[in-house]
Formats: C-alpha cells, structure tokens, sequence
C-alpha cells in the first residue's frame, strides 16, 4: 500500500482482514506505525508490515507483484511510479485507488507499456468508513491483469443489498478514473441539493434534529430510498459534542456537532481533490449541457472565499438574506413533501448529466464502457448510492447492454415519468425560493435544466440572430429539413451591412 492516509489506511487493514500480507509505504512513519497497532489489535498478526525503501519493498511481495497507489493526485504518483519502476518486473500490476486525472492515468500506462508493468486506474468510492468495511471500486485499463485481482477486490468491496460486489471491470485506459470523477460530480450536484433543501427548512425554522428526522423518512422509502447522502444527513444531525469521541477544540459538551460548521467548502481551492473541477471541465470541453453540477460546482466555490462573501455583503448593505418561511401544519407538511420531490428532482438531474458526460467520452475515446458495471458498482458502498434511483431509473438502461449514445437518460420514458412527476413540485419550490430569497442554485438550475433539454421553442433563436448580426455566424430557418444536428447553420442574413465611417460598403456577401 503506497500512500498510508485515511483511505490507503482503512484499505491496508481490510486486505489483512483477508488474509493477505501487506507492506506500507508512506513518508510518515508514524502513518505505517498507526496502521500495524491497529492491524495488531484487530488480530492480523504479523500481517503489516512498513518499509521505507522501494527496493525492499519490492522485494517483500510475492510476483507477480501488486502495488495499490492510495496517492493525492498529480506529480506524487510520477515520481512514486518513478522510483517503482527499477524495482518491477513485466507482469506486475499497480492498482491506482486514488482520485486521478483519467489523462495521468492513460499517461502511466503508457509509460508502463514497454516494462510491461500492467496499470489500473482504479477509482474508489465511500470514504474512509468504506474503505475499512469495503468501498465501491471503479477499475479500468488491462483487463487481464484486473481479471488476475478481481476475485481479491470481489472479496473486499462493498456488496449491494443483495450481497453482490460493488466492483467490474469499467472499460481500457483511463475509464476506471474517468467514471470515478464522474461520480464525484454527480455526488456533488446531490450534495448541493440536499444541502439547499436542508437550508430551506432551517429558514422554516425547523431545529437541526428535526430535519434529520425529516431526512431519515426520505430514505426509508419514495426515491430517495437507500440513498447514502440522505442517510448520513439524517445521522449527523443528531451528533453531539462529546457523544462518540473526544469533543473539538472549543465546543461545548453536547452542542449538536452541525450547528457549529461553518457555510465553506474549500477542497478545490486548497487542492486537496480535483474531481469537481475535472468532470465539470470534462462537461464543458465534451459539449454536454449539465447545468446542476456546473451550478453547483460555482456554489461551492463561492461558498470557500467566505472574506469576499462579508466584503460583498458589506458593499451590498447586507446583502440578500433569505427570509423567515412561515408555513405551518398542513402547509408545512405538503410543502416538505414538495421539498422532498424538488430535491429529488435535481438528484435525477445530476445523475442524467453525469451519465451524459461518461457516454460522451465513451464515444471521444472509444474506451468500451461497460455500464451495466456502472450500474453494479454505484449500487453499495459508494456516496451517490441510491437504492431507488439504482433500481427503477438506472437498471433499465444501463443493463440492456447500451450503446454510448443510447444511455441519455432524457430519453428513457421511466425516467422522464419521475421528472414530469417531480417537476410541479420542482417549480413551487423555486418559486418560493425566489420569492423569498432562499439559496438554491442546484435546484433552480435543475429546474431550468429540465424546461431547456426538453424544450423545442427556446429563445436561443433571438441569440443566434444576434450572433449572425454581429458575426455572421449563420442560423438554420424553422421548418427546413436536416436541423436536428448541432451543425452549422446555412443561412445569414445581411442585418447591417458593414459601411466604412465615411460611409463606404465593406464586404459584399453572396446571400
Ligand atoms: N478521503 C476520501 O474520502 C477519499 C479519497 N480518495 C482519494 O484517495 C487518495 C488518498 O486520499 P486520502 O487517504 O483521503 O488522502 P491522505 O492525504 O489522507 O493520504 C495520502 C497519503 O499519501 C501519502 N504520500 C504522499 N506522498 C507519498 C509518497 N511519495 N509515497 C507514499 N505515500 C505518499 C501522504 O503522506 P503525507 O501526508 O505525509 O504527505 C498521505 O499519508 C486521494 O487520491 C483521494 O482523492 C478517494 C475516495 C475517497
Ligand atoms: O472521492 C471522494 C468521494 O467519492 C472523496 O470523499 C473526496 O474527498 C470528495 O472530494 P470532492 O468533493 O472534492 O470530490
């Protein structure tokens, strides 16, 4: 295990839950010393082992050898592979369960070819309480070096409610990666959501327990059934300093842990993780319109600068506080139910646009996706886990062997019949949102997500007359056969001609 942190930690001790010896690499010693009191205490022992020499390292595991990379991303895993490399033999297999670019990934295994070191870009999902008990694993590059340790990751990874692996092989190259960052992007569009409608009902004056209550019924059934993000919110908004583990620095005993965390996301900005910013930038650069993760994607980083949120507030004399939502009795249940199907609403958004990027690569990179794996390994142990969403909306697609460009999401009627029966709800809540200066970007962005990809009368056609007045860019005319595809328009027309100040014509368009 390279890279002894809270994930490669939990997973060094699940493999020598096993059965199997494990040898630890990391710059902090007191890191592996960490992990073989623990692994000694849970009784594997002699199972751990650290090293702080790639050669004896190397030369600690039976061949062909198997090196898991539990890295952060970037440079660290180059040089690691760097100083690996001299100490490996053809057929050895790294297995990276890190967040990695898809394209270090592809790099690597490049790199790896001539050796003939095989590379796995292997993804893993449910934070470091997965990996200890077993997380959800995205692996893709050579299958047959995965088809060598597939029965070892079968053995360790989360298993679905019907005790199935959470682990397949994804697809060549990069896939594993690529389908993991999506995962966080998706996981980020829900977060978003979830935390907007938890923030609305704090407006409704709801006590923090109260709305974990209100958190644990959506899981219990509807479509938010089994759905992990809904699960820990429920959960931790019953925690109390001092309940479980020795209270923060600071705080009172017993204070509910939530109500003293601050409105700041930082983990773009400091760099800790890139997944956010990798698939909202793959969505863009792949031309795929996912207005809830890129919005939510903006939130959060707004949310990180909280000095420039005070000044901006300060400059704007106090800003646009959301105001107190009075609702009460019968109004209030049903406008939490509304909550309930809006929040749902942008989840399915995240997920429909998630899916979208994936397939769209798929098709840039003829990686060979395999989705009903997709489908297997969000089913447990990762965050975006969602036992409904898994069951009725996913399964029929991803498991009818699609091809890439058949596994939109908008097209699917199963699909579509929980937006239009979501979307009512979707739309008093934004309005109310509005109307009362609640937050909710996801939300309303899902909202105009679904009008604008379902619409076929969008005002883009005042925006593209627009761009071929000033720029000639040209437009396609209603009626005409062959517009469906996002080519070229062919037509422009002459809106100003282009005249010198003195009043000469400049160019001379053929019309
Ligand atoms: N935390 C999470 O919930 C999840 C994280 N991931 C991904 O898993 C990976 C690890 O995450 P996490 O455990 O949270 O991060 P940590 O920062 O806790 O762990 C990374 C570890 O790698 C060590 N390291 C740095 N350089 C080297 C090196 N040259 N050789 C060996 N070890 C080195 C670090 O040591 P030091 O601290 O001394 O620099 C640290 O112990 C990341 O890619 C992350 O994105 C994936 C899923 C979930
Ligand atoms: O990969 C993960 C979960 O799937 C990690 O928890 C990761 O730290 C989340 O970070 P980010 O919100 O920046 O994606």
């Amino acid at each position: 295990m390279i890279g002894c942190g809270s994930m490669g930690g939990g997973m060094a001790l699940l493999f020598a839950e096993d059965g199997v010896n494990v040898s630890l690499s990391d710059p902090a010693e007191e890191a592996m010393d960490g992990i073989i009191k623990n692994a000694e205490k849970a009784g594997y022992h002699g199972r751990v082992g650290k090293f702080t020499d790639y050669k004896e390292l190397c030369n600690s595991l039976s061949k062909p050898r198997l090196l898991v990379f539990s890295l952060p991303h970037g440079n660290v895993g180059d040089k690691v592979l760097e100083g690996l490399t001299p100490h490996l033999e053809r057929n050895d297999i790294i297995l990276d369960c890190g967040n990695e670019h898809f394209a270090n990934t592809e790099r690597r295994q490049e790199k790896c070819r001539e050796p003939g070191i095989r590379y796995i870009g292997c993804g893993v999902s449910g934070g470091y309480q997965a990996a200890r008990a077993g997380p959800s694993m995205c692996p893709g590059g050579d299958e047959s070096a995965l088809n060598e340790v597939l029965p070892l990751l079968e053995h360790v990874a989360a298993k679905d409610y019907e005790g199935k692996p959470c682990v397949g092989f994804i697809g060549k190259g990069g896939a594993g990666h690529y389908v993991k960052m999506v995962h966080n992007g998706i996981e980020h569009g829900m977060m978003s959501a979830i935390c907007e409608a938890w923030g609305i009902m704090r407006k409704m004056g709801m006590g923090y327990e109260e709305i974990g209550n209100v958190f644990a019924r959506w899981n219990e059934s509807g479509e938010f059934k089994g759905t992990f993000l809904i699960s820990i919110g429920a959960d931790l908004s019953h925690k109390r300093e001092g309940d479980s583990a020795p209270k923060t620095s600071g705080s009172k005993e017993h204070t509910l842990v939530v109500s003293e965390v601050l409105d700041k996301v930082v983990q773009d900005i400091t760099g800790e993780e890139g997944t956010g910013i990798w698939s909202n930038t793959e969505a863009i650069e792949l031309h795929v319109p996912a207005f809830t993760l890129n919005v939510a994607h903006a939130f959060r980083l707004a949310s990180a600068y909280r000095g420039e949120r005070l000044r901006a507030n300060k400059a704007s004399d106090n800003g646009f506080p959301p105001q107190e939502l009075k609702i009460e009795g019968k109004d209030k249940e049903a406008f939490i139910e509304d909550l309930r199907k809006a929040t749902y609403a942008a989840c399915l958004a995240s997920y429909i646009q998630g899916m979208n990027v994936i397939s769209r690569a798929d098709q840039a990179h003829e990686w060979g996706i395999n989705y009903g794996n997709i489908w297997k390994i969000w089913r447990g142990g990762c965050i975006i886990k969602a036992d409904y969403i898994s069951d009725e909306i996913l399964a029929p697609v991803l498991l009818s062997n699609p091809k890439p460009a058949d596994v939109n999401l908008l097209f699917s009627e199963r699909a579509m019949k929980d937006v239009r029966n979501s979307y009512p709800a979707l739309r008093r809540i934004v309005g109310k949102v509005v109307e009362t200066d609640q937050v909710a970007p996801a939300l309303t962005a899902s909202l105009e997500y679904f009008k604008v990809v379902t619409g076929t009368d969008l005002p883009t056609a005042f925006y593209e007359a627009e761009l071929d007045y000033f720029g000639s860019h040209m437009f396609d005319k209603k009626g005409e056969e062959g517009t469906e595809e996002p080519t070229e328009g062919r037509h422009h027309f002459e809106w100003r001609p282009a005249k010198s100040q003195k009043g000469e014509y400049g160019k001379v368009w053929k019309v």
